[in-house]
């Protein structure tokens, strides 16, 4: 077996591993509807209506949904341990999409591709550091009790104490893995969907008339009461809305980079087995021949006459094949009730002095693409 092969096989254990252990605490719908309602409810607390920035307090949240997987509990926004953690992710995600790092990822990928999420895509050393930093580790090893998983971290210890004690050779579940795992989940999981919300807030704040349509319809199905996810169905424009923020945001620009595990033969090119391909996310959401007008936004891209919601297969903002976005299920969870709880509550609009033309959508440079640094006031609606 070659180092490609055992990387691979490596790669698969890990995802696989990720996979289930999400469904059990993150993507099983009614438990990952509990802990992102338990967040919706401190993410309303810190919105203001003088005029912020959207950035800290939806990484915070997302962090934190992402922590109550992994770690089995959320962290106060003012701990300082979850402050370096967000400040950390962020920051590492900024710089991996800058001019240098793209360059040299150009000349390193034959060993970053493929290792995802086992092994981290970028150098970003400093994210796994603070969480192997954070007391939380060391106290749920300590207090860890194989009949109970507190959350990913336990899962993780369990499994590896079994092929400790069953003297399985060559076991992935090391202390190495377990760090690259949970920092890639933060790193995958925190930055790309706070930048989906952020989208939101800012396109609901530029097209004031769309967001009168989505409270509209928030007002007339759900009221005052909680939305859930089981709300979706009857939201179609609402629905209609977050797939067009997801399209236009496009803010997996690049996807992950990926190698062929055979030669293939694509639209006339032969391309070898084990070339680096980057799939270009934002050449299908923007695609000429698919969407009727790909540069602006118009949530009628995903409605039909009669106004209800319409699939378009097109629309891949998560990637699509084997190595789709992993956290897919629970990221639409997220966008969702993270979306629809704030515009119950708030009215997005402009800074004072700002008027709804002025809100940029240049996307900021990053391996995600955020919106550009930006201000908002959200004024309470109740
Ligand atoms: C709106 C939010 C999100 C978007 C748009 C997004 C998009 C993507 C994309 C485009 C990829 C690359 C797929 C490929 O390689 O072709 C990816 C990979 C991945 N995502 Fe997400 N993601 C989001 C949220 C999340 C969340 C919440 C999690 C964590 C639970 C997550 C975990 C991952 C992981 C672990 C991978 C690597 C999968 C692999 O290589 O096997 N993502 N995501």
């Amino acid at each position: 077996m070659n180092d490609d092969d055992l990387m691979n096989i490596k790669s698969k254990t890990m995802r696989r591993f990720a996979l289930s252990t999400l469904k059990d605490f993150g993507m099983g719908k009614r438990v990952a509807e509990e802990k992102i309602l338990e967040e919706c409810g401190h993410l309303i607390q810190v919105f203001e209506s003088k005029p912020f920035n959207t950035s800290c307090p939806t990484n915070n949240a997302t962090s934190n949904v992402i922590s109550s997987i992994v770690f089995g509990s959320r962290f106060e926004y003012d701990d300082p341990q979850f402050r370096g953690l967000v400040s950390r992710i962020t920051e590492n995600i900024k710089i991996s999409g800058s001019a240098g790092i793209q360059v040299s990822l150009m000349f390193h990928l034959s060993n970053l591709v493929n290792n995802f999420p086992s092994c981290n895509l970028v150098n970003n050393l400093p994210t796994w550091y603070i969480i192997y930093q954070v007391d939380l580790t060391q106290k749920l090893k300590e207090t860890l009790n194989p009949q109970i998983c507190r959350g990913l971290i336990d899962c993780f210890l369990i499994q590896k104490q079994k092929d400790e004690d069953s003297c399985v050779k060559d076991t992935h579940f090391t202390e190495e893995n377990l760090l690259y795992t949970v920092s890639n989940l933060f790193g995958a999981g925190t930055d790309t969907t706070a930048a989906t919300l952020r989208w939101g807030l800012l396109l609901m704040a530029k097209y004031p008339q769309i967001q009168d349509q989505v409270q509209e319809e928030l007002t007339r199905v759900v009221g005052s009461r909680e939305v859930h996810v089981e709300d979706r169905k009857n939201l179609p424009y609402t629905d209609a809305v977050i797939h067009e923020i997801q399209r236009l945001g496009s803010i997996a620009p690049i996807a992950v980079p990926h190698k062929t595990s055979r030669d293939v033969t694509l639209h006339g090119y032969f391309i070898k087995k084990g070339t680096t391909v980057i799939p270009l996310l934002t050449s299908v959401l923007y695609d000429e021949s698919e969407w009727e007008s790909p540069h602006t936004f118009n949530p009628s891209h995903f409605l039909d006459k009669e106004g209800r919601f319409i699939k378009r297969d097109a629309f891949l903002p998560f990637s699509a094949g084997r190595r789709v976005c992993l956290g897919e299920s629970l990221a639409r969870m997220e966008v969702f009730l993270f979306f629809t709880s704030l515009l119950q509550r708030f009215r997005f609009i402009p800074p004072p002095g700002v008027s709804e033309d002025d809100l940029d959508l240049t996307p900021a440079v990053g391996f995600t693409s955020p919106p550009s640094p930006h201000e908002l006031c959200a004024i309470s609606r109740q």
